[in-house]
């Protein structure tokens, strides 16, 4: 067999669907058990889209329900005074009020069940909508190492996919649950009233039904916990396949038809492992079946032993096997409604462990502010690592950074200079050691005042989807710029302007290939673009991370020469490879291996001979060779 080509075979399954397994192999007690909280979250989500029509669909329900068991009494009473003994006449005379008593409520089911189904489908809406909004409120606060777990970002994908539509599904099932349960309730009374054993017998004759639908249920779902891992590598492949970034690079090393069979081949095991599991569930089902037509059987049994001992009066044996009939469809009902509601509470607890988590991993507001302009930036100690990786990243890192410095940051691939820039900005915290701005620790103020004072131009700035102007408003779309002067001088500084300049509708242009006129830029532009927003963003605390990498010669100088107009009101953290953009930074700090090697001004590392002046050789003589 070959090679995995998108991650590997075995994958490490994300700890948090241990929990859910062990949910998945429990017993039917502890599925019965686990209902009540499942209830109470939908109906408490229901209640926060909307009160008005959570109210209005349960009292449709009930209503529908109502007439329903009404109806299922009359019935039984029709039949029964309909087969008593005397003459026709007089039993058909005796059945009409019941007759029309059921044709009434039958029609009213009719239609109050209409109204309940279309409230239903308008509240399933909202409560998707709701619970839809609470997961990205409470993800787009979270802290941002949150997303270099893997584990959460799993979660977080299959909640939006899986956890989000089952509560929609509950909706209905809840719904379901109630109508069925006035059904039952209304079969239990009239089989009771009949004899008191007929109900139990229904009960022990669905038994075995509600065993193998939750049975299938809790395996369908071990299924699936057990795929998922497999579920990410094909749709991985498949945007590998289908993707425009890719499409070039696919062509060009011809790894399509690799790629092709890598898609196939995860795609057959999953085949594989959803027939096994339909087989299984199948069998399943078809030992509940049987076991259920026993149940019914023996349940007849009973019923005729009843007659035959004369514990039933033969007049009422029709009207008791009507009420047996409705009892055994109206467990049928409520079974499979709960055996729904329970299928999809496996799947809402997707959604409670994905808010719990984030709810761990988001610090709550507090009162204390971060500084607003920090005269002294200062490191003590800090040591960081990435979640799930034993190496540090960085290591035992000290410094102070003062107002008005360009502090560069310099190193190899992996020394930790973007790490370290995040750890100054306050967007990742130290695992020891502490950052702290004039003093006070970021530990001990707000987040959202840290980041209302930090600016990140990164190597690969986003691209959003929005107009150009947009682009570049977004770093800070609250800032007052009625006549559009600030974001022209931030386009103009950075080199956008030119770029803006050649799009058909100027800064209206919207820069994205996935809307009809949109387009896209290359990389260099959108860099130009990228330093634009952080410019217009005006942050005391300016972090540029590669800002220039992409860019030609000219726009890189323009963009260093408008970096340092930017005045001595704040500080600038500069990481860059070309260490001839550094020369005028008023710190020097070399990284490597996670550890600060050296630090200083340009000349002072020069005379020192150490890394710094051995990378800045390095570069030099590239640059004297091509020349030669
Ligand atoms: N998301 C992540 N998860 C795990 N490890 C990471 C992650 N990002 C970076 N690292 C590791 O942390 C270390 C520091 O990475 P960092 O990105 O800070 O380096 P850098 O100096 O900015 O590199 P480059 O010059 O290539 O941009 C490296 O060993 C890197 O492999």
């Amino acid at each position: 067999m070959s090679e995995p080509l998108v991650g590997v075979d075995a994958m490490v399954e994300p700890n948090w669907t241990r929990q859910d397994r062990q949910v998945a192999e429990s017993g039917l007690w502890r599925t019965l058990l686990a209902l009540p909280s499942a209830l109470r979250m939908v109906i408490s989500l229901s209640w926060q889209a909307s009160r008005p029509h959570t109210v209005l669909a349960a009292v449709l329900t009930v209503a529908s329900g109502g007439a329903t068991a009404f109806g299922l009494i009359a019935t039984t009473t029709v039949f029964t005074s309909l087969l008593e003994s005397g003459p026709t006449a007089d039993r058909v005379l005796a059945a009409l009020p019941a007759a029309v008593s059921m044709v009434v409520a039958f029609i009213l089911r009719a239609l109050l069940d209409s109204a309940a189904t279309a409230e239903q489908s308008i509240l399933r809406p909202l409560v998707e909508k709701a619970a839809n909004e609470r997961v990205h409120r409470a993800v787009s606060t979270v802290d941002l190492i949150t997303f270099e777990d893997a584990e959460y970002v799993e979660l977080l994908r299959q909640c939006l996919q899986m956890g989000v539509r089952n509560i929609g599904t509950s909706v209905q099932s809840i719904s379901g649950l109630l109508s069925s349960m006035f059904n039952l309730a209304a079969a239990v009374v009239t089989s009771g009233l009949l004899h008191p054993v007929l109900p139990i017998l229904v009960l022990v004759s669905v038994l075995p039904q509600v065993w193998a639908s939750t049975r299938a249920a809790r395996l369908g779902f071990a299924s699936y916990l057990r795929t998922l891992s497999r579920m990410r590598r094909l749709s991985v492949a498949s945007q590998l396949l289908t993707d425009r970034t890719t499409a070039a690079e696919m062509r060009a090393c011809t790894a399509g038809p690799a790629l092709l069979a890598e898609y196939r081949r995860i795609n057959t095991q999953i085949a594989d492992e959803a027939r096994r599991v339909d087989l299984h569930k199948t069998g399943i089902r078809l030992i509940g079946r049987g076991a259920t037509g026993v149940g019914t059987g023996a349940c007849y049994l009973a019923l005729g032993f009843l007659l035959y001992n004369g514990s039933l009066p033969l007049g009422l044996a029709s009207g008791a096997v009507v009420a047996l009939r409705l009892a055994s469809s109206a467990l049928g009902g409520t079974m499979s409604n709960i055996n729904a509601l329970y299928e999809s509470s496996l799947y809402l607890d997707l959604y409670t462990t994905l808010l719990d988590k984030t709810a761990a991993a988001t610090r709550p507001p507090l009162a204390a502010q971060a500084p607003a302009n920090p005269a002294v930036i200062s490191l003590d100690h800090v040591a960081f690592s990435y979640p799930g990786q034993s190496d540090e990243a960085l290591r035992d890192i000290s410094l102070t950074i003062l107002r008005g410095q360009t502090v560069a940051l310099v190193g190899e691939n992996g020394s930790g200079k973007s790490t370290l820039a995040k750890l100054i900005t306050g967007l990742y915290r130290p695992a020891d050691g502490s950052v702290s701005w004039d003093g006070v620790d970021l530990s001990d103020v707000d987040d959202g005042s840290v980041r209302q004072r930090i600016g990140l131009v990164m190597q690969e700035p986003a691209r959003w989807p929005m107009t150009a102007r947009d682009n570049i408003r977004i770093g800070r779309l609250d800032r007052p710029d009625p006549h559009g002067e600030l974001l022209a001088w931030a386009a103009a500084e950075s080199g956008a302007a030119d770029v803006v300049a050649g799009l058909d509708l100027g800064l209206d242009t919207v820069l994205s290939r996935q809307f009809e006129g949109g387009r896209d830029l290359s990389g260099g532009q959108w860099q130009r673009i990228g330093v634009a927003r952080g410019l217009y963003r005006d942050a005391p605390v300016l972090v540029a991370d590669e800002p220039t990498a992409a860019m030609d010669a000219r726009a890189e100088q323009a963009v260093f020469e408008s970096l340092r107009r930017l005045g001595d009101d704040r500080t600038t953290i500069l990481i860059t490879h070309r260490l001839a953009n550094v020369r005028h930074a008023d710190q020097i700090i070399v990284l490597s291996a996670g550890r600060i090697v050296e630090s200083g001004r340009h000349d002072d590392l020069v005379a020192a001979g150490g890394e710094y002046a051995q990378m800045l050789a390095i570069q030099a003589a590239a640059f004297t060779d091509s020349v030669v």
